[in-house]
């Protein structure tokens, strides 16, 4: 079955401030949209690639590519309003009976394992996604500023790369968007499809903060 990625990175990096998009910036001395093209093409070079990038950061991405001689083939989408918008504008680039994953472009740190996992888990269920466990007590806040501890078994952090049946996912990003939709799995399950679980890896954090840029240098030291 052919495969796609569709490598999102239309935000605005609110989190990470500074003046240069954080899917541009380097870490040890290259861009982390590179690295996150480089981790798939390794993973699989016939998965097909598509960048999702805002309009006016279109000419400084191909810009970047010529400085670093970065020649990975990849197609260009338009980013949208939101991260649900974005994919969708991606999806558009996407032919029927295929397998296509959404992998956030700050998480460059996705291991093949990972990546073939969840390709594999689609093929077989039509939708699967990386997790892992959490490992610090987690409490939940209630009304008044209280707060209890919940057991933690009962929840998993989510990752990226998200696989779907191209159909099935098309047909998801065809209901109207709401604010719940914070990945792929929520549009896919409020259509009324079942998600299934792959073992993440802890590496794949999603840079968000200056913080995350610091661990990120030292995960390739
Ligand atoms: N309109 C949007 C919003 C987000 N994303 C992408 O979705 C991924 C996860 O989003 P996040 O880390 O929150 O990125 P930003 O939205 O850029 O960050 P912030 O919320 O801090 O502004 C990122 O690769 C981001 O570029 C996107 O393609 N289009
Ligand atoms: C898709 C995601 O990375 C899964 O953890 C996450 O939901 C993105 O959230 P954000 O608020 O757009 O960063």
């Amino acid at each position: 079955m052919k495969k796609y990625i569709i490598i999102v990175a239309g935000g605005k990096g609110l989190r990470m401030g500074g003046e240069i998009p954080k899917q541009f910036l380097p870490i040890k001395g290259k861009p982390v949209l590179m690295r996150t093209l480089e981790t798939f093409s390794t993973c699989d070079e016939t998965i097909e690639r598509i960048v999702v990038l805002p309009v006016d950061q279109q000419d400084y991405w191909r810009h970047l590519c010529k400085i670093y001689g970065f020649t990975l083939s990849h197609r260009i989408a338009n980013g949208g309003e939101t991260r649900f918008h974005s994919v969708k504008n991606g999806l558009a680039l996407v032919e029927d009976n295929a397998l296509v994953g959404v992998h956030d472009g700050v998480r460059p740190f996705v291991s093949s394992k990972v990546i073939s996992e969840c390709y594999r888990m689609a093929e077989v269920s039509g939708a699967a996604i990386p997790v892992t466990d959490v490992v610090e007590t987690l409490r939940q806040v209630t009304e008044n500023g209280n707060s209890q501890t919940v057991p933690r078994n009962c929840y998993k952090l989510v990752q990226t790369p998200q696989v779907f049946l191209s159909s099935l996912l098309k047909q998801a990003y065809s209901q109207p968007y709401t604010s719940c939709f914070t990945d792929d799995a929520s549009v896919v399950e409020a259509w009324g499809h079942r998600v299934e679980l792959v073992e993440g890896n802890r590496e794949n954090v999603k840079l968000t903060t200056p913080f995350d840029l610091k661990l990120a240098e030292m995960i390739l030291s």
